[in-house]
């Protein structure tokens, strides 16, 4: 088989795979009660898991008003049904729009709330909505639940909940639910949440608004619970709030974990480990608790990724091994020396001048003034360094123009456009990006997609697209692949790009978070200690990658200690001095200066 064939070989397989197993599964069940039954409810277990794993697992957010969300999704379609007469099938609809919606409401005003504040606002959504409905008796059944559920039903086919019928509809939603986790985990979406999993600061640099990544997570999540809620409630055809309780929520979580949390399929081991367990735990009644208990102890402690985790490990160890730990060598394998010119020519193009003002800019934390009355400028084509002694207020004045750090007073513009008050992802949007003191890379993510990343955030294909694996998705997926690979390429690291940045050291993170930045195209590049943890040989490299890039008209800003890279690579460089500028000029000029030695020896000019 040549490769093409190969290809076309392991699509087919993956595309059927799942589809076949369900079948299987679904004719091995016909005729027993109760297989068909555990068949159908790990079908819906599914879903539910899967909406878990995506906001949990994938975007790292504890959303603990799953659970209600599932409920609602049950109540509201069975009340559709019951009180307005609509089909199960637009019932359904409604009731998905309604918790995927009622998730994004939820989720609106925790923009900026950190991770565990966000999970106490879900909480309490959740018991809100708890009291609500059991308030609501007519909706929900108070604390009696509802009996009375109509079927479904298609072209005249009754499909009633626990015989084969109601199988193969959970399992068409299993498949689909399956699909839609395929594209998120393959597309932008899935490497955004992920991201956003690592925290906001990496989202932000490459374009993507945090706070609508969340939004996305919450309504993605959301529509699934809603879906797993709808058809959990027409299969048991009984439902009640004591259903969608505290102890569901549990078992939820423990599926996702032992499955293994953000992994593609955790929710499908989550739900077997769950099954087996139940199942082992009614044949031996008498040790039920303890097997409970110990067999998801051994689990976590053994398998860190869950199921999933141990399986993708050790597939990775079946896996050739220049695959797995490549060589910094190119993808050719010619072992070429890195290529700092070739980097920069398929990044920048000659563009008009562009420059960053910062007048009197000054920024406080309580007592302390970290920068102090600043004034510089840095223009397109050029290389600015910025120096000085630990906590002269570098890193502050960066943030301050990339709008991580909010700012006292003076004033920063981009030609002329006011910066200050814009949200990070705006101002990289505009030009500006950097990187920062210690590398923010993605561990769990491979080299290359933590490079394609940025490609996702500043002209990606948008949220729908990605979801829905549309043509122009894929189109798009394709270039910024290309686009990054080259990119790894220059730099040595295509031999890796397959390895997850978790594995790599501290050089290489570098390196992938600069590829990252280089991805944005962008007109300032601000390097925050760039050779730090680098070695010589590599800090000589990122000069040289920096001059390159000045003559292609990107403009760098360079902050290190390093006073041999500032020399190598700067055309002129500001001294700062607890937050006061003290100096600036061409490098040797400024490095002669009394006041500056002294700054640096610490001893009075
Ligand atoms: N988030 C913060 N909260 C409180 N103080 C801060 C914060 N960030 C910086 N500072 C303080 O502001 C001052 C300047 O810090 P900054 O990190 O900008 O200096 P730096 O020149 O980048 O230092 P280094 O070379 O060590 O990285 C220091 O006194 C520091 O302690």
């Amino acid at each position: 088989m040549n490769t093409m064939q190969k290809v076309a070989a392991s699509a087919v397989v993956r595309h059927l795979a799942a589809p076949v197993v369900l079948v299987v599964v679904g004719l091995a069940t016909a005729g027993n009660d109760y297989y068909l039954h555990l068949a159908t409810a790990a079908g819906i277990a599914y879903i539910l898991t899967a909406a878990f794993n995506l906001i949990y697992g994938y975007a790292g957010i504890f959303n603990l008003s799953i659970i209600m969300t599932y409920g609602l999704g049950a109540f509201t379609s069975v009340y559709l049904e019951v009180h307005y007469g609509v089909s199960f099938w637009l019932a359904l609809l409604v009731a998905v729009v309604v918790t995927s919606t009622l998730s994004v409401l939820v989720a609106l005003p925790s923009k900026s709330l950190g991770e565990l504040f966000l999970a106490i606002q879900t909480l309490a959504f959740a018991l809100a909505l708890g009291e609500i409905l059991l308030s609501w008796e007519e909706f929900s059944g108070g604390t009696i639940g509802i009996y009375i559920i109509p079927s479904p039903s298609l072209f005249g086919l009754e499909l009633i909940g626990g015989y084969q019928e109601f199988y193969w509809l959970t399992a068409v939603f299993a498949l689909l639910t399956f699909q839609l986790m395929r594209n998120v985990h393959r597309s932008g979406t899935g490497r955004k949440l992920v991201a956003l999993r690592e925290g906001p600061r990496i989202l932000a640099s490459v374009g993507v608004s945090p706070g609508q990544a969340r939004l996305v997570a919450f309504g993605l999540s959301g529509m699934l619970a809603g879906l797993a809620g709808a058809l959990y409630a027409h299969f048991q055809l009984v439902i009640d709030l004591d259903t969608f309780s505290f102890h569901r929520l549990v078992a939820l979580l423990l599926a996702t974990i032992l499955g293994g949390a953000g992994y593609f399929f955790g929710p499908v081991f989550g739900v077997l480990a769950i099954l087996v367990m139940d199942e082992l735990s009614l044949v031996t009644s008498q040790a039920q608790d303890l097997i409970y208990g110990v067999g998801i102890l051994v689990l976590v402690v053994a398998t860190r990724g869950g199921i999933a985790g141990a399986f993708q490990r050790l597939v990775a160890r079946f896996t050739p091994a220049r695959q797995r730990s490549g060589p910094l060598t190119t993808a050719s394998g010619s072992g070429e020396q890195r290529n700092p010119q070739r980097v920069a020519e398929q990044l920048a193009e000659e563009g008009p001048r562009r420059q960053v003002t910062v007048t009197d800019l000054a920024v406080s934390f309580g007592g302390t003034r970290a920068v102090d009355n600043v004034s510089i400028t840095f223009a397109t084509g050029e290389v600015v360094g910025l120096i000085g002694p630990n906590g002269a207020g570098k890193t502050t004045l960066l943030n301050a123009v990339t709008g991580d750090v909010p700012t006292a007073a003076g004033a920063i513009s981009l030609d002329g456009d006011r910066l200050l008050g814009r949200r990070q992802q705006d101002i990289v949007r505009m030009g500006i990006s950097r990187t920062f003191q210690s590398p923010k890379v993605i561990p769990e993510l491979t080299l290359l997609e933590n490079v394609m990343l940025a490609g996702d955030g500043l002209d990606g294909p948008g949220w729908v697209n990605e979801v829905l694996r549309t043509p122009g998705s894929i189109r798009h997926d394709r270039r910024s692949r290309e686009r990054a690979m080259a990119l790894l390429d220059d730099l040595s690291l295509a031999g890796r790009a397959d390895q997850l940045v978790g594995d790599q050291p501290y050089g290489v993170q570098r390196l992938v978070e600069i590829a990252r930045n280089l991805m944005l195209q962008p007109s300032f590049l601000l390097l925050d200690e760039p050779g730090a943890g680098l070695t010589e040989f590599e800090r000589a490299e990122v000069a040289e990658v920096v001059r390159a890039l000045s003559h292609r008209q990107i403009g760098v800003v360079l902050v290190d200690h390093n006073l041999s890279l500032i020399n190598a690579a700067c055309d002129r460089v500001y001294v700062l001095d607890s937050g006061r500028l003290i100096a600036d000029g061409p490098p040797a000029e400024v490095f002669a200066r009394q006041q500056v030695i002294s700054a640096y020896l610490g001893v009075p000019g």
